[in-house]
């Protein structure tokens, strides 16, 4: 009986054995396949279960990257929560990553399945390269394009909202001023008259609310960030509420753009294309009576798809502009020698008597350099745009999973010793040739590079130029009376911005204006306004 005892328990203690021995071998299996699946992706530092490499951020992510591109090199990766992420600091290993049609899809997580892949910013596949095509298209016939009769047109409307602009500005007589409202009025219009034909005034309260909207829903979608990684958390009370808010926001934007489509609608001539909106009408015409064979929008809903391409190129062409022309004047004010310099270019080429034109910007490589040299230093979208890959793929003899997360990180190339001279220091000279003429190096990434490269990249040329140009051939700008210099350190939201500042602005000697504005600017100077 004890014998028959004993054998059971020894048989037992084996099972067990055994069965220990299989979990430990199993767990042995698993781990060395992930090691070495890992060790056929990129290089980067390891995180904790679940949550990855996030914990360990807690300086900007551009900065904290730039360290970690130190340390594993041009291209390295990380799990946060359950996303793949690669981060690109290297330009050639962006350049050559980004001209693939594998690296042009956007992540799928919480955003996209709220934003349903309409729009141009986060389509993916035939709808975005449809509406990239169509959009390019329509907006080199508007005149984004450096040439032509439609570029005329274009700097018309740019001028419209400068001179408006620094009209404002000539109403606070040298008083201490915030740039930030009149500049965002002036730059909105600019998108809103291409888009849809329709200029705000500073005090619209429609304008007013249709920004709060915007900027309510970055807020948002920046509160909702967390569920991006780990997506159980959508099903948590506090998420729910915060899609809930997002929704209504949606919403609330879709019946301010739903108003001019139908507007659009009613007043509709095919004849006469006035804006974007009256394009995109003109396509759906055009599908419905069979006169394209394929449609645009690839089956989404024609007047979603349109309400979020406003959106978009609203989004992407306002807060960009605006914040690097604040981060011009900032850096003017670090940089007297500089703005000294580019009002005595201004004024030995446009002279005195008018505003300066986009014709002119050949003629004044001081002025274009040190707006590049802005552009690089400020690097206001410091990790682009990111994208995602389509399917499993390689880079550099790495291994990348489908759907990894691709971060292309443009501060660190433009921050790159290796690549720029001093790099920390201010030099528009460095845009310049010996011979004095422009010359962009190919890592100056400021609009990113390849298949999804800026759209806009054109126009926000036009404007960056059309509006700092003119602002320092009008004005002499400092920093108000016992005030220290606005801050060089930006604030990290959807772009980085400088802190809040205000500037002074005084009027510049100008002579025997024929110009409607400056004549109007010149007699309130003489007659001792400020
Ligand atoms: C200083 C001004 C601007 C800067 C620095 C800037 C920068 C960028 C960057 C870095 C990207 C991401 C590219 C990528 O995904 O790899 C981007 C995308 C984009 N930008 Fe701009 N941008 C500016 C102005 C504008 C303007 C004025 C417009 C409006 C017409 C615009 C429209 C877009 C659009 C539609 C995309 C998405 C393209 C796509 O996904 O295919 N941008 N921009």
């Amino acid at each position: 009986m004890l014998c028959v005892r004993e054998m059971g328990l020894s048989s037992l203690v084996d099972l067990r054995t055994i069965l220990v021995f299989s979990v430990v071998c199993l767990l042995c299996k698993f781990g060395i396949e992930k090691l070495l699946k890992c060790r056929q992706y990129p290089p980067g530092p390891w995180g904790f279960p679940v949550f990855g490499y996030l914990p360990f951020i807690r300086s900007a992510a551009h900065i904290h990257f730039r360290q970690l591109a130190h340390k594993y090199g041009g291209i390295f990766s990380m799990t946060m929560g359950n996303q793949f992420i690669v981060v690109l600091s290297d330009y050639k290993i962006i350049r050559e990553a980004f001209r693939r049609e594998d690296f042009t899809y956007r992540p799928d997580n919480q955003f996209s399945s709220i934003l349903g892949g309409y729009g141009i910013v986060n389509s993916e596949g035939r709808l975005w390269k449809n509406q990239r095509k169509f959009l390019h298209d329509r907006l080199r016939r508007f005149g984004m394009t450096y040439s032509g009769k439609s570029k005329d047109q274009m700097e018309a409307r740019i001028m419209t909202e400068v001179e408006a602009f620094l009209r404002t500005l000539v109403k606070e007589k040298g008083a201490p001023t915030d740039l930030n409202p009149s500049l965002c009025t002036s730059i909105s219009n600019v998108i809103c008259s291409l888009l849809m034909s329709v200029r705000f005034q500073q005090s619209d309260a429609k304008f007013s609310k249709f920004m709060d909207l915007i900027a309510e829903g970055f807020r948002l979608f920046g509160s909702l960030s967390y569920a991006n990684f780990f997506p159980i958390m959508r099903y948590f009370p506090n998420a729910k509420s915060i899609v809930k808010k997002i929704d209504e926001n949606r919403s609330e934007m879709a019946e301010f753009f739903q108003e001019t489509v139908d507007s659009h609608r009613n007043s509709f001539d095919s004849g006469h294309m006035r804006d974007l909106v009256d394009n995109y009408l003109l396509e759906i015409e055009d599908a419905k009576s069979g006169g394209y064979e394929r449609d645009l929008f690839e089956g989404k809903e024609h007047d979603r798809q349109i309400q979020q391409i406003m959106g978009d190129l609203f989004s992407a062409g306002m807060e960009t502009i605006k914040t690097t022309i604040l981060w011009c004047i900032v850096y003017m004010i670090h940089h007297p020698e500089v703005a000294v310099k580019i009002q005595k270019e201004l004024d030995s080429v446009v002279g005195r008597s008018r505003l300066p034109q986009l014709e002119d910007r050949p003629n004044l490589p001081f002025t274009e350099a040190t707006i590049l040299e802005v552009l690089r230093i400020s690097s206001i979208v410091p990790l682009g745009t990111t994208h995602a890959t389509s399917r499993e793929t390689e880079l550099c003899g790495f291994k990348i999973p489908a759907n990894a997360h691709v971060i292309p990180l443009i501060h660190a190339v433009h921050m790159d010793p290796n690549l720029w001279d001093g790099p920390e220091q201010f030099k528009p000279q460095r845009f310049l040739s010996p011979e004095g003429k422009v010359c962009k190096p190919e890592f100056f990434l400021p609009f990113g590079v390849g298949r999804r490269m800026c759209l806009g990249d054109v126009l926000a040329r036009m404007e960056l130029f059309e509006f700092f140009a003119s602002l320092m051939h009008t004005f002499n700008v400092k920093t108000p009376e016992g005030r220290p210099p606005p801050s060089l350190k930006a604030t990290t939201g959807v772009t980085l911005t400088p802190e809040d500042f205000q500037v002074c602005l005084t009027l510049r000697p100008l002579v025997d204006s024929q110009h409607d504005f400056l004549n109007a600017a010149n007699q309130l100077r003489t007659a001792g306004s400020h």
